[in-house]
């Protein structure tokens, strides 16, 4: 039987892309036989549209526990959605209890395994945890330079949170000689920089500093020094310097066993937003916060029976309402911090609506609404379309208040509608099942027909009498208390909820009240970030409690 040559695209030479779609030979191509010698290994085409995939490479330690090392790097790789493919520099048999065993990897196999993805797949980022040698790091380094990529995050692994050693002082020097002057950023814990450092004493944020501007010395454009291991510290403060600022990042100490492998999680979060195009700041500040919710999410989980257990990289799959296929994007997890913006008090204070929206995502909201009454149509899509851009590139959603034909000219995340807004299901046949829907309820009722017409959540106020909304009759937390009760779908109190009453509305420990939304508390301020970062404080203060 004559052999059929597969079309020629198929013989086209293979350009590896990060997101290679590829085609295969129609059925009517004759079976596969047994390629001659001499026969042109098969070449598949590349799709017509390659679509991007933030691609991190991970040269790191397996922990067999899968808490820390390449296991969480690829599991936050995936949670921010990048791609994560891995190299193995060391096997350790650890738990949550410690690490009882380390195999390193012979660096001439690690050199194999960087040479077979590198020349293969375009790394956009590389990010480094254990190298228990200093001949893997120079084998790291040597590859590096045969096979540049976009960023180098190391993360300086010498010592777990656990305390034991995962590599040693001769790796160091290489450390610091080879590998630290290549590196985009580095962000050693408090005991990795002491030792980086000669075994300094690091017991202040001061210190931190200091220990960060003497590292950024051995060469990294960036220098990340982590607090998760300060004493008594309310917070968890890390310190960042970019060689002309310092910068402290301060997230709230979720108070829980499950800290295993946030270091690596941290720098591999970094590695991916860097992959996705954030700056190095914007990048470390996200992959802070995903630490901080991760934690939050995984604080109550066990796993293992030492002091120091994982936590659920993936937690945002275990919302209620995920669907698989439905394309939800809805985590009601989001409905925690809403901001809800209003054009009075932007006029009143002189900020834009773009200002007043980076503001309150700087600050730490998880959800945003443009609430616009008194905008022209044209200047409200406009400034829609720009503040779809700023949540987007935050992975904040952002829904629009009752216009759907703003939501929808916008490709906005979704709609809030109120009681004598378009019903939800209209809503829904307009914006599809891929979108937002939020109904404003002050009944059990109301709460019923909002699910039954397809919403992802009810806002139900006013909580506390509020000036932002006219003829608003106040719930209180009885009103609230019932519409909670009966809602099947996650709720937002809203009303009048500001710093001073916040912690209580959430201290009510109410099934399915997944948040807040403030509109005055945070917009008719001086300064929205400040006043933001206070109340999301207070929030998960109050969750922690309750
Ligand atoms: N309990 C906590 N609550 C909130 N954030 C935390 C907590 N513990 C650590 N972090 C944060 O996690 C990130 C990693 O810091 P950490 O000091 O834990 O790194 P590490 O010691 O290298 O971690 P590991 O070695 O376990 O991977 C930092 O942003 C830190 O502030
Ligand atoms: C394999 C491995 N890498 C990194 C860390 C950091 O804690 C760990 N505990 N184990
Ligand atoms: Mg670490």
């Amino acid at each position: 039987m004559a052999s059929v040559q597969p079309p020629p695209a198929l013989l086209a030479p293979h350009r590896p892309s990060t997101a290679a779609a590829l085609r295969f030979p129609s059925p009517t191509v004759s079976p596969r036989v047994s390629p001659s010698p001499a026969a042109r290994p098969r070449r598949l085409a590349v799709a017509a549209r390659a679509m991007p995939w933030p691609h991190v490479l991970t040269v790191a330690g397996s922990d067999s526990g899968a808490g820390a090392g390449i296991q969480a790097d690829i599991k936050a790789c995936a949670a921010l959605g990048a791609y994560c493919s891995s190299v193995i520099t060391a096997v350790t048999a650890q738990n949550t209890v410690g690490v009882q065993g380390v195999h390193a990897v012979p660096e001439e196999f690690v050199g194999e395994q960087l040479r077979s993805v590198l020349s293969d797949m375009s790394v956009d980022v590389v990010k480094t945890g254990m190298l228990p040698s200093a001949g893997i790091v120079k084998v790291l380094c040597e590859s590096l330079r045969k096979f540049p990529v976009k960023a180098l995050v190391v993360d300086p692994v010498m010592v777990s949170t656990s305390g034991d050693t995962l590599s040693g002082p001769s790796t160091l020097t290489t450390y610091r000689d080879e590998l630290f002057p290549m590196a985009d950023i580095v962000t050693p814990n408090i005991k990795e920089a002491s030792k980086l450092l000669g075994d300094v004493s690091l017991l202040t944020i001061s210190d931190m500093r200091s220990a960060a501007e003497s590292i950024y010395k051995l060469g990294p454009k960036n220098v990340l020094v982590k607090g998760g291991d300060m004493p008594d510290s309310t917070d968890a403060i890390d310190v960042f310097f970019d060689g002309k600022e310092f910068i402290e990042l301060r997230g709230l100490r979720i108070k829980t066993r499950n800290t295993h492998g946030t270091g690596c999680t941290l720098a591999s979060c970094i590695a991916a937003e860097l992959a996705k195009g954030a700056t190095m700041l914007r990048a470390v500040e996200a992959a802070k916060k995903f630490v901080e919710s991760a934690l939050y999410h995984s604080k109550d989980l066990v796993i293992g029976n030492g002091p120091q257990g994982p936590f659920d990289h993936l937690f945002s799959l275990k919302s209620p309402l995920y669907k698989m296929g439905s394309l939800h994007k809805f985590n009601p997890d989001d409905l925690f911090l809403y901001a809800v913006t209003d054009s009075g008090m932007n006029k009143k204070w002189g900020r834009s609506i773009e200002d007043a929206v980076k503001a309150a995502i700087e600050g730490g909201a998880t959800i945003v609404q443009l609430r616009e009454k008194d905008t022209e149509t044209r200047e409200f899509l406009e400034a829609a379309k720009a503040c779809v851009e700023i949540c987007r590139s935050s992975g904040v959603p952002l829904l629009i208040n009752d216009r759907v034909d703003v939501a929808l000219a916008s490709n906005a995340d979704g709609v809030h509608v109120g009681q004598s807004d378009m019903p939800a299901w209209e809503v829904r046949e307009l914006l599809g099942p891929g979108k937002i829907i939020g109904v404003s309820c002050k009944t059990p009722a109301q709460a019923e027909q909002a699910w039954k017409d397809g919403a992802d959540y009810i806002g139900c106020g006013g909580v506390f009498p509020t000036t932002t909304k006219a003829n608003n009759p106040t719930l209180g937390f009885e009103g609230l208390r019932t519409v909670c009760l009966a809602s099947k779908l996650p709720v937002v109190a809203i009303g009048g909820i500001n710093a001073g009453n916040a912690g209580s509305v959430m201290e009510l420990g109410l099934p399915n009240l997944k948040g807040v939304a403030v509109v005055s508390a945070l917009f008719n301020q001086e300064c929205v970030a400040t006043e933001t970062r206070s109340l999301r404080s207070i929030l998960m203060n109050a969750c922690c409690r309750s």
